[in-house]
């Protein structure tokens, strides 16, 4: 389940963290006590996958990531990498001491440099000696192979960020942090860049925090999500129980859905249809092209979720799944509800009028069927 924010001391989390992340941080910025911004967060998250820091402009997502670089030192604080402490009460390792490697909204290359002369610069500063491959493995991931040559300042912004990525990974980092890598790219740019991310999220084993106030990146990329608010941590979880709440404060009005995790198990060439098994529950989505065997993730909106008594062979909706009601709450349009219904191991939301749930006699526990119109891949 998602967990609400603590900030009194989790000394049980600090001694824990011999494989993930901890991390306790109470900062006030100086010239900001009359507006009160304070960040105060308590957080142990996950070794390895990308971790989303979502929340409104302002929320605090930059500070966080800039404590744990030891770019900002909060009053208090207290970082812990897999059992190595780069903050305490008694220790703090500056920035070029910690192994983490930053990809900020600009790529921040160096100007008289090609791509390849600010990758080289890159490693010689860190001074690791390179393992086999791990160049070529890097340069294929980035897919920058073609304009390693190019000066910097000929590269697209797109291009710019895959090798500012690029050479985060080449110092080795125990740690990546990306400050909104995508937000000064325009959307066909962002859209070119994302399967890129997708790959290093699931090539990487090292762990990535990644601030964004895209949902559509949250959605798209991460495995774990932290949602600030104020300086807090107002929830947090995989992104599967993440957006599952029905009152999820990452959603608003039409956004309100589900993401499954699945994999395309059967694709049907005569109409152009992919099969996807999601733990238990299989889909039909339109093929884009997508490969049999590949790992997807989809989306389903509760608007496009409609509930009945029987099974219905009699209509154009594709996906009929069997379900259990599980809570019905208040949309914010008094005249619409949202049902959380149990798949065979998932959750789906569905959004009705009331006059539908008193029709179907809806209440907790009934058994009955989900059409679901509309099944999108994210991406
Ligand atoms: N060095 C600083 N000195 C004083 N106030 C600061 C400083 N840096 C940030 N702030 C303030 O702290 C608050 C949090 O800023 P922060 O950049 O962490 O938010 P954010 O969630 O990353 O926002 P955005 O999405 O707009 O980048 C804001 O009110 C900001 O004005």
């Amino acid at each position: 389940m998602p967990t609400n924010n603590t900030t009194t001391e989790n000394t049980e989390s600090i001694e824990n963290t011999e494989k993930g992340l901890y991390a306790r941080f109470h900062l006030q910025h100086s010239n900001t006590k009359s507006s009160g911004f304070a960040l105060n967060v308590d957080l142990t998250l996950p070794e390895s996958g990308l971790t989303a820091i979502f929340g409104q402009s302002g929320s605090g997502k930059t500070t966080l990531l800039r404590c744990i670089a030891g770019l900002e030192r909060a009053q208090q604080g207290h970082f812990v990498m897999k059992g190595e402490i780069w903050q305490s009460d008694t220790i703090f390792l500056p920035t070029h001491k910690r192994p983490l490697g930053y990809v900020f909204q600009e790529s921040s290359l160096f100007t008289h440099l090609t791509a390849k002369g600010n990758l080289d610069y890159a490693i010689k500063r860190s001074g690791i000696p390179l393992p086999a491959n791990l160049y070529e493995q890097v340069i294929d991931l980035m897919g920058i192979e073609s304009v390693l040559t190019n000066n910097s300042q000929q590269l697209s912004g797109g291009e710019k960020q895959r090798v500012a990525i690029a050479r985060a990974l080449l110092i080795q980092p125990k740690l990546l942090l990306m400050d909104e890598p995508l937000a000064s790219l325009d959307n066909a740019r962002k859209q070119e860049i994302l399967p890129y991310l997708e790959k290093l999220r699931s090539t990487l084993k090292t762990p990535i925090l990644y601030v964004s106030h895209s949902v559509e990146e949250v959605m798209r990329l991460a495995d774990h999500v932290v949602l600030m608010q104020d300086g807090k941590v107002a929830t947090q979880g995989h992104v599967e129980e993440v957006f599952s709440q029905l009152k999820s404060p990452l959603l608003v009005n039409n956004d309100t859905g589900v993401i499954w995790q699945g994999k395309i198990i059967e694709q049907d060439n005569k109409w152009h249809l992919s099969k996807v098994s999601c733990a238990g529950s299989d889909l039909w989505i339109r093929n884009n092209g997508d490969t049999l065997g590949q790992n997807v993730r989809v989306r389903i909106l509760a608007t496009d979720v409609s509930l009945t008594l029987t099974y219905h062979e009699d209509s154009s909706i594709l996906n009929r799944l069997p379900v259990k009601v599980l809570e019905i709450v208040a949309d914010k349009d008094p005249a619409m509800a949202l049902v959380r219904l149990q798949t065979e191991q998932n959750t789906l939301i569905a959004r009705l009028t009331y006059r539908s749930v008193e029709h179907l006699a809806l209440a907790e526990g009934k058994a009955l069927w989900a059409q679901i119109k509309s099944v999108a891949l994210v991406r």
